[in-house]
């Protein structure tokens, strides 16, 4: 890929983040995220630039390599977790010492068979969908491929019921890209055609199922990959949370990377701090923290039993704030290094936090 056009691709993917802070701002959080789920097109053109950058730019370099892939180290420690005779140690020495104590949490073993279930929320292009022993179920408001469903993860219904998935997956077809539009990144034509007006072909329409319900306690890791810094306010981030919580078995556990492009000794260890309070209070564990070049890289696990997450704990310390919820101004300007000369996560954090803004 050209550094010419990983410029293009990461200032639009850049641009949506920024606009819809902006509107969320102005308009309300409500009011914005609902217009922005509307909006087909940008979202469809969101998702194959991100495909692209992903997949042809991050991805490509550092397949398997956990300490420089996102991907890689996720599924590494979704293993270590499950599998690592140590983690399995600690965890029975744990619950054992709760039963002892007659804890507050309501103690109860899970079992965890393989292929473990994995659900990718904000999955894009489904990057998880071919590994070995894990079933994977990918959302996201805007698919990027016709095996990842359609569903908003902030109004995703949880029941009780063991409603099996088919029930409550219906069709939907997301519309092409805008062929033409001034503001689009992606030039379209249709596949395979011949006139090479554009550096990639996308698919014209995306038939996709759409995914309005889940049952509670069907998983046993949830992905949180890049995700919650789309979100435009911490509140929304830490409903997402909450739901992840519910959707988890008891021990499951809950992956979260997000970027981060400052260094190690300068980085905002102090949000994080406060990200592993927050879980915390929501009953996770965190397990692991591992800072790469330029991402966080997080596994809670699910630690407590609690029927009803009092909304009380998000007023008295619920934050999950992300640096652009306070200096939006001071990322802008920040001169690129050269693509080519960076690692994944370096591209991943300077994609996110510190391109100069097209606007
Ligand atoms: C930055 S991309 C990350 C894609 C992929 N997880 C990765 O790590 O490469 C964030 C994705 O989250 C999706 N997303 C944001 N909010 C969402 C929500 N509430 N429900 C489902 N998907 C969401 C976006 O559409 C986008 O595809």
């Amino acid at each position: 890929m050209s550094s010419e056009e990983h410029l293009l691709l990461s200032s639009f993917i850049k641009k949506i983040h920024k606009d819809l802070r902006t509107t969320a701002e102005t308009q309300g959080v409500e009011k914005a995220w609902s217009n922005h789920c509307k909006n087909e097109n940008a979202l469809q053109e969101y998702a194959q630039c991100m495909k692209r950058l992903a997949t042809e730019h991050w991805d490509k370099k550092h397949k398997g390599d956990i300490k420089n892939s996102r991907n890689a180290w996720i599924i590494h420690q979704a293993r270590t977790y499950f599998e690592n005779e140590i983690y399995l140690a600690k965890r029975q020495k744990e619950l054992t010492k709760k039963e002892k104590n007659h804890l507050m949490c309501s103690v109860k073993t899970s079992q965890f068979q393989t292929p473990y279930k994995l659900l990718d929320v904000g999955s894009c292009y489904n990057p998880f969908k071919n590994v070995e022993n894990i079933e994977t179920t990918a959302i996201d408001i805007g698919p990027a491929s016709s095996d990842v469903y359609k569903c908003d993860f902030t109004s995703l219904n949880l029941t009780d019921l063991n409603e099996p998935m088919d029930s409550i997956i219906s069709k939907n077809s997301c519309p092409p890209i805008q062929k033409n539009s001034s503001n689009s990144v992606i030039n379209t034509k249709s596949k395979g055609g011949h006139n090479h007006d554009r550096s990639y072909d996308v698919d014209e329409t995306l038939d996709c199922n759409v995914i309005s319900s889940m049952c509670k306690e069907s998983f046993d890791i949830v992905v949180f990959s890049l995700l919650l810094e789309y979100m435009p306010c911490s509140k929304l981030r830490f409903q997402c949370c909450v739901k992840a919580y519910h959707l988890l078995k008891y021990e499951g556990i809950l992956i979260i990377i997000t970027p981060d492009s400052k260094h190690q000794t300068s980085s905002n260890v102090q949000i994080m701090k406060q990200w592993k309070q927050t879980l915390q209070a929501i009953g996770f564990k965190r397990i692991k923290y591992e800072k790469l070049t330029h991402i966080h890289c997080m596994v809670f696990r699910k630690s407590c039993l609690v029927n009803q997450i009092n909304e009380d704990i998000y007023l008295s310390l619920g934050e999950l704030l992300i640096p652009q919820d306070s200096n939006e101004t001071k990322s802008e300007g920040v001169i690129l290094n050269t693509p080519g000369e960076r690692g994944e996560d370096d591209c991943v954090a300077q994609d996110f936090t510190s391109l100069p803004s097209q606007s």
